[in-house]
């Protein structure tokens, strides 16, 4: 491991302190989570700690049901821990509406609203206090602005099923980033597109990331993607999962393409595949 490069904390100890005046958009402080069925219990998530901080884009990395999708449900409300806390900008995190703000594997899109539609559907059932003093007609113009930035204006009024994959993530990407909540999740929201849209959807996703600087945490299979788009990389274990490895990415920002040749790149590329190789082996 490329120690004198990697800026690496183990988990004792490693998860960032909140600033000293905003709170940190998300905290996972000691988290424990077992599923219980017919008398079995399935330990899931063992002692689990992270932070996302304010405009913070953090990934969480790990083998195939180490708990990732459990831990968004946990922070969304649907769950609750057998122990540990989670709160968002320092409240509480207990399924309450209006937090945050979530992309699935799938776009979601809904089929009888126009694309424009969709994408102002999380500001549209925000309630106005959330709205930031913008009224619908406002939010209007912004997502439209938006939508021709995401190379989507002449689909505004185009239903979702006339649009391709890629297309409808990035709808889907943007009615996420338009609700007002501050803390977005997304969960492998690139999984379903072929190896080319996805790679644009990476550049894409960076290019209006790096300007709007919403705090972002990001599940994700793919090492070169977390690369890329994080500031900080949280590699669980195999179930039941703990923090195995906190990643503090190195690379100054605005990211560019130029940064995957990079041989620092590369040699934490491969630390990263040999982690989770190592963690895939022994979950068999
Ligand atoms: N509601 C549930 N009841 C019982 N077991 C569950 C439930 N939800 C998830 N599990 C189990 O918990 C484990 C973790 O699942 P989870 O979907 O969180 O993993 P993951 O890391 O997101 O996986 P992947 O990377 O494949 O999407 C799996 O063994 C799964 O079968």
């Amino acid at each position: 491991m490329p120690t004198d490069q990697l800026q690496h904390s183990s988990q004792s100890g490693g998860t960032s302190a909140p600033g000293p005046s905003a709170p940190s958009a998300l905290e996972v402080d000691r988290v424990h989570l077992s599923f219980r069925e017919n008398k079995q219990i399935l330990p899931v998530l063992n002692d689990i700690s992270l932070t996302v901080r304010q405009g913070e884009f953090v990934s969480i990395i790990g083998p195939s049901g180490s708990g990732k999708s459990t831990l968004f449900n946990l922070i969304g409300g649907m769950l609750k821990p057998d122990q540990g806390r989670i709160t968002i900008q320092g409240k509480e995190a207990g399924g309450q509406r209006g937090v945050i703000s979530y992309m699935p594997q799938q776009p979601a899109l809904l089929p009888w609203r126009t694309t424009l539609d969709n994408v102002l559907l999380g500001l549209e059932v925000a309630p106005d206090a959330q709205r930031g003093g913008r009224d619908l007609a406002q939010a209007r113009e912004e997502a439209r602005a938006w939508l021709a930035q995401a190379g989507l204006a002449e689909f505004e009024q185009a239903y979702p099923h006339k649009l391709s994959g890629g297309m409808q993530q990035r709808a889907a990407f943007l009615r996420a980033l338009l609700s007002p909540q501050e803390l977005m999740l997304l969960d492998e929201p690139f999984s379903a597109l072929d190896a080319l849209t996805r790679s644009d959807m990476q550049r894409w996703l960076l290019d209006i990331w790096e300007r709007s600087r919403r705090s972002v945490l990001f599940i994700t299979h793919n090492i070169e993607e977390a690369l890329l788009l994080s500031d900080t990389i949280y590699v669980f274990s195999s179930r039941p999962s703990t923090v195995l490895h906190r990643v503090e990415v190195p690379f100054p920002r605005p990211r560019t393409d130029a940064m995957a040749d990079d041989p620092a790149f590369l040699e934490w590329k491969r630390t990263l595949s040999g982690w989770l190789r190592e963690e895939q082996a022994k979950q068999g």
